[in-house]
């Protein structure tokens, strides 16, 4: 039976669903996958950190109602915040790297996920800035260290895009992808069709645990052209960063706006769309849309998302599921462990060959 030690770098939202799917799968995920993980540390901003490398039980990180500091009332635990100490030094196989995505410069995660690699930890994140922004050199540092570097969970939460689109539709020739990467603004214009106001809206998104800490970057587009950008230059090749990326949210629509385009029979999407050019370029754009009722996007609702990658063998592939969410995202994270399990099974099995 393996057991991974992980690490948990930051606990908010995701992190303590992934906690929480530990305390009530582990058995099963054992005789299912192969493996069962155990949390050996954790590090939040407000909670503090701690290090356990016997493993701290899950259940009782997330019942227990820690206010500001309370990991140094845990054993082995500090009131103070020390991602560098616990990437570094904790017993840990893989780090679970899943606070604030930065959209200007990553950090501090893309420091997160490196000094994991140099120290030869499998990193998995759903934290969209280091893979927007360090996506290249970060694999780089994995490859050389004989580690991974995962981040499913980057792109429509739990719904597996990435691996999806490059483990079975290679030799397809992706041409472009368009698509409603933002679970929140779906979810805000739906509840505005429905007559809620845009704040109400963005609140209960909030409350659902959909938006970013800054929910500007969800109504903005910031959060899309993240995306935009992590799809691109994985599934088209391109070296895209935020700013070539042109970017329009969803903040400027009024109610009336929404009124008339559902009178129409239409419907506002804050599309993200990328397409590569004739003379090879790739370009990227997110803005809002008035898709009529009939476009494959415009019956996505609530948080979830869709993208429809444009191939030259098949045409449009649509990939539909979760965009947003606590459990679905945690999802993304348990998805990209069982990808370094399957990594680490098929390289026993070559040595054995
Ligand atoms: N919630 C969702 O549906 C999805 C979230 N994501 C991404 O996953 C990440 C986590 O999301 P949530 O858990 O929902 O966010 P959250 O805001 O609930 O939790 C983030 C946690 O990270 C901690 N944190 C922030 N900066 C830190 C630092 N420098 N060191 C240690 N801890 C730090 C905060 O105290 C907080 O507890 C974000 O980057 C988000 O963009 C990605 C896909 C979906
Ligand atoms: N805030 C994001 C979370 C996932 O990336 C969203 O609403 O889609």
């Amino acid at each position: 039976m393996t057991v991974y030690n992980i690490a948990l770098i930051g606990f908010g939202g995701v992190n303590r669903a992934l906690a929480e799917l530990i305390a009530a799968k582990n058995q099963l995920w054992e005789r299912d996958l192969g493996f069962r993980l155990n949390i050996v540390a954790v590090s939040d901003l407000y909670l503090g950190s701690v290090i356990s490398p016997n493993g701290l039980d899950a259940m009782t990180l997330i019942e227990a109602k820690f206010e500001k500091g309370g990991f140094g009332q845990l054993s082995g635990g500090n009131a103070e915040t020390d991602n560098e100490t616990i990437i570094k030094m904790a017993p840990a196989d893989i780090i679970v790297e899943a606070t604030f995505t930065n959209p200007k410069d990553g950090e501090p995660a893309v420091s997160h996920c490196r000094w994991a690699l140099e120290t030869g930890k499998h990193v998995v994140t759903t934290n969209k800035g280091p893979v927007a922004i360090a996506a290249q050199a970060l694999k780089a540092l994995a490859t050389a260290n004989g580690v991974r570097f995962e981040y499913e969970g980057a792109v429509m939460s739990g719904t597996p895009v990435i691996r999806m689109a490059e483990n079975t539709l290679a030799g397809a020739e992706l041409k472009g992808f368009e698509g409603i990467l933002n679970g929140t603004s779906n979810f805000v214009l739906g509840r505005m069709e429905s007559g809620l106001d845009f704040a109400s809206a963005v609140k209960e998104a909030q409350e659902l645990g959909y938006a970013e800490a800054d929910p500007t970057a969800d109504v903005e587009g910031f959060d899309v052209r993240l995306k935009v950008v992590i799809l691109a230059n994985e599934l088209l090749g391109a070296n895209l960063k935020p700013e070539d990326v042109t970017c329009k949210g969803i903040s400027g629509l009024s109610a009336s706006d929404i009124e008339q385009a559902a009178k129409a029979g239409s419907r506002w999407k804050l599309v993200g769309s990328s397409v590569r050019n004739d003379d090879g370029s790739v370009t990227g754009s997110v803005a809002p849309r008035r898709l009529g009722l009939d476009h494959p996007l415009a019956g996505v609702n609530g948080a979830t998302n869709a993208v429809s990658l444009d191939t030259e063998l098949l045409g449009a592939v649509t990939i539909t599921g979760p965009g947003a969410g606590r459990i679905e995202t945690a999802y993304a994270l348990l998805s990209d462990i069982v990808a370094i399990h399957s990594a680490g099974a098929s390289a026993i099995a070559k040595e054995a060959a």
